[in-house]
């Protein structure tokens, strides 16, 4: 008879894994004693005030920047995608958005077309990225980082510029990605109180790490409340969606009122109220 310990299975390896983590530029400490593991197919989600440390934490995790102290371990042969706060590039100039997907690495053309189609943007292949919606243009980011088949997608501020649904649909994206690739996410929060519900750990950051749990932890800890303090406009809220459809093994689309199309549009007609729901504290609101 097996005498083993019965208890739960062991976590899988961090794809990456970061101890005591610290950057020290300028004669100060920019963050110190960074502990965070990501694994495979989880969401982690940093949130903090402004210059906290969240895009330098986020740079050390996947090393464009060295820790001065502690260390950050990668899985062998790891692959990162990666959509910065800002990328170095003149957008007023004519780019398309094939050529955005190309301009570090050469990708094949069925590649091109299946990051395109991932996210949900397979007709803007040829257009400018010049005159692409808030939305659309941060999808083209997110098709260049998942062109490269990631094994972890860390993404700094994916919904800048786009307007409050549009940030509901973008999570929803994110978290389909990760359900279809099975990739690790870690991503930066551009609002100190809004998180995509999705998340499996939210870490609060002030430099150090402040507070970490699910979402549903950290809206309730002590540090958090007191990292903002009065002058927070609420408590954390997270951001909850509510399917309405379901995608089928073939790709095709089946709506709430039973009917199925090849494509999953919002303004098919299919679609009831998408309007994001707010909890706060456990109280929902509608926003
Ligand atoms: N190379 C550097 N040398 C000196 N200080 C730096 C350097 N890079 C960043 N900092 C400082 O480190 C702090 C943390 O910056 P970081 O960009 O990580 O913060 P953040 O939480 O991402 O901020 P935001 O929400 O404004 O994007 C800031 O005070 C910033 O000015």
């Amino acid at each position: 008879m097996p005498t083993g310990h019965i208890g739960p299975a062991p976590l899988p390896e961090p794809l990456i894994d970061m101890r005591n983590a610290g950057v020290f530029r300028s004669g100060r400490w920019l963050v110190r004693d960074i502990d965070l593991q990501l694994r495979r197919g989880e969401i982690v989600t940093l949130i903090g005030p402004n210059g906290s440390g969240k895009s330098t934490t986020a740079k050390m995790a996947i090393k464009v920047l060295k820790p001065d102290e502690g260390q950050v371990i990668h899985a062998p042969g790891l692959r990162i995608g990666y959509v910065p706060q800002k990328l170095a590039i003149d957008w007023t100039l004519p780019l398309s958005v094939e050529r955005l997907i190309t301009l570090t690495s050469p990708q094949k053309k069925q590649d091109i077309e299946h990051a395109l189609e991932a996210v949900g943007i397979p007709h803007l292949a040829k257009a400018e990225m010049r005159h692409l919606s808030g939305g659309e243009f941060q999808r083209a980011l997110l098709a260049r980082a998942m062109v490269r088949k990631p094994d972890i997608l860390v993404l700094d501020e994916p919904v800048q510029g786009v307007d409050f649904i549009g940030e509901a649909a973008l999570y929803e994206l994110i978290e389909k990605l990760r359900d279809t690739s099975h990739c690790g996410v870690l991503l930066i929060s551009h609002d100190l109180h809004l998180v995509m519900a999705a998340t499996d750990r939210v870490i609060c950051l002030n430099g150090h790490i402040c507070c970490s749990g699910t979402p549903k932890d950290v809206a309730a800890s002590k540090e958090y409340a007191k990292l903002f303090g009065p002058r927070a406009s609420g408590p954390l809220a997270i951001y909850e969606h509510h399917h309405d459809h379901t995608h089928l093994p073939d790709g095709r689309v089946r709506h709430a009122d039973g009917s199925v199309t090849d494509h999953c549009h919002e303004h098919d007609g299919h679609h009831h109220d998408h309007t994001p729901t707010l909890k706060a504290g456990g109280k929902s609101t509608h926003a």
